[in-house]
């Protein structure tokens, strides 16, 4: 996406000149001669940065007076003066208010493309600090090498540069927004902004001053004017979270903005023109949604030009270990400690378990074991030191204590409940696929299905049987 710079200089020649070397180097630009026009055209769309003339002949404002507007109407808007003879004092006065830097005319071109590039540049890392302080944490990289990650990664590769917008659905915690980081990522809009708004955690009256921005004095009376989500993702992407759980009349407005590129913030009718990627995410079946009048069919159609599917975390169990590992590093990393290791009983315990909080849970538990799990940290992680209702999964018999029920049996019962036991925590941890589990316990895949169905663990063709 190319930087839109907007020029403000009273010499016509001057403006053609500065358009001219910036365009060559493939920057968008604009014009304004005045204060009036200037304003207007930042009013109606931010640009990426503002060439600033000090001296305007026949405006209103000058330089100075524009830039303590632009301070105090767009605080995150990177401004270069431009300065001429007698006008340098006022240059570092203008630095002082906060402009970026100064050029003197006559300048060189090189010059002049150095700074308008470092301007650039700042208020970008300076947006990108922002959003990092905001969410801290937040992850590009989607771990997971099972066959359904796979796949994911490469849907994500294929329409990520083509612009198209994105509907991805999925239960909560499973990675939704993490794949929207990905097809930001690897987009031709990787250095744009990317932005999220969660619409379910927002009252409706907020929710458009969110998305939309507000004119000053919408407010209150001094009330300054809001940059909305959609102005602040202009050239990059907007990730529409939980988009389910948006009031019927601002879908509406979405399908708007959607097709034209174009609102109005509150409390005005300024038109924003905007260049905006939309992303929506949702945990709800959109079409049940719909057909309960909850949402609207056009934004339906609009958003999911290319539906993107993150099946939940126990339909990929094989990614767990990774994940567990990958969580695990990470937050001993962060707390400066070393990473513990998980036992083999531990991972199948991880692996059986059914996650319905999903990555996110599984994230959250690998953070309480390496604070709360006993013994010594080189020591490995047992069944038996995880949260409860996930230790239980792991047959009592496996646990590293001694099974009080199995001693009061004869041998061979005894084996009949191990085996059993043994085979239903395995077979559920290879998400009941017969083959890989025989392949991991090192048995014939039909031997091992007349097994399963001796002891009463197979329930017809492939269905599991609860463990009585
Ligand atoms: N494949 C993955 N690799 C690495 N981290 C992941 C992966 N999937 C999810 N996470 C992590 O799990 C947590 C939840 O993921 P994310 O926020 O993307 O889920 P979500 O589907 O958007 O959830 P919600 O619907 O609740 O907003 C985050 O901390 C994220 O970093």
């Amino acid at each position: 996406m190319a930087h839109d710079i907007l020029i403000v200089d009273d010499e016509a020649d001057i403006r053609m000149l500065l358009s001219g070397i910036l365009e060559d180097e493939g920057y968008q630009t604009r014009e304004a001669a005045d204060s009036k026009e200037a304003l207007a055209r930042i009013r109606a769309r931010q640009p990426s940065l503002v060439i600033l003339d000090i001296w305007l002949q026949g405006s209103e404002l000058d330089g100075i007076e524009i830039l303590k507007i632009i301070r105090r109407e767009a605080p995150q808007l990177p401004v270069l003066m431009i300065s001429g003879h007698g006008t340098i004092e006022t240059a570092v006065a203008a630095i002082k208010i906060g402009a970026y830097d100064f050029i003197e005319k006559p300048f060189k071109s090189d010059r002049l493309l150095l700074l308008v590039e470092r301007a650039i540049e700042a208020a970008r890392l300076k947006r990108d600090y922002e959003e990092l302080k905001l969410r801290s944490g937040a992850d590009v990289e989607l771990v997971g090498g099972s066959s359904v990650m796979n796949h994911l990664r490469q849907a994500i590769d294929k329409v990520a540069p083509t612009g198209s917008r994105v509907l991805i659905s999925g239960p909560a915690g499973s990675g939704k927004e993490v794949a929207a980081r990905l097809l930001h990522a690897r987009s031709r809009r990787s250095k744009g902004p990317f932005v999220v708004l969660n619409c379910a955690t927002m009252r409706p009256e907020r929710l458009e001053i969110e998305l939309f921005g507000t004119e000053p004095g919408a407010e209150g009376p001094d009330s300054p004017r809001k940059i909305g989500t959609f102005e602040q993702a202009h050239g990059g992407t907007l990730v529409l979270d939980e988009v389910a759980d948006m009031p019927l009349e601002t879908q509406g407005k979405i399908v708007r903005v959607l097709q034209d590129q174009v609102f109005e913030r509150v409390g005005g009718n300024n038109r924003v023109e905007v260049d905006v990627r939309v992303v929506a995410s949702s945990n709800r079946d959109l079409p049940a949604e719909i057909l309960a009048g909850r949402f609207r069919e056009d934004l339906f159609y609009r958003l999911s030009v290319v539906p993107i599917k993150v099946p939940p975390l126990r339909e990929r169990r094989d990614d767990i270990p990774q994940l567990t590992r990958y969580f695990m590093a990470r937050s001993a990393q962060s707390a400066g400690v070393s990473a513990r290791e998980l036992g083999e009983d531990a991972m199948a315990a991880l692996q059986a378990y059914e996650w319905p909080g999903n990555v996110r849970q599984l994230k959250n538990v690998v953070d309480w074991l390496l604070i709360m799990a006993p013994g010594e940290p080189k020591d490995p992680i047992r069944a038996d030191m995880l949260p409860a209702e996930i230790g239980s999964i792991v047959p009592t018999v496996l646990k590293w204590e001694k099974g009080g029920e199995i001693m009061s049996l004869p041998l061979r019962d005894a084996r009949e409940v191990f085996e059993r036991e043994y085979l239903l925590a395995q077979v559920t941890r290879f998400g009941g696929n017969i083959s890989r589990t025989a392949a991991f316990i090192g048995m014939e895949r039909s031997a091992l299905h007349r097994k399963l169905k001796s002891l009463g663990v197979l329930n017809g063709d492939r269905g599991l049987k609860v463990a009585p």
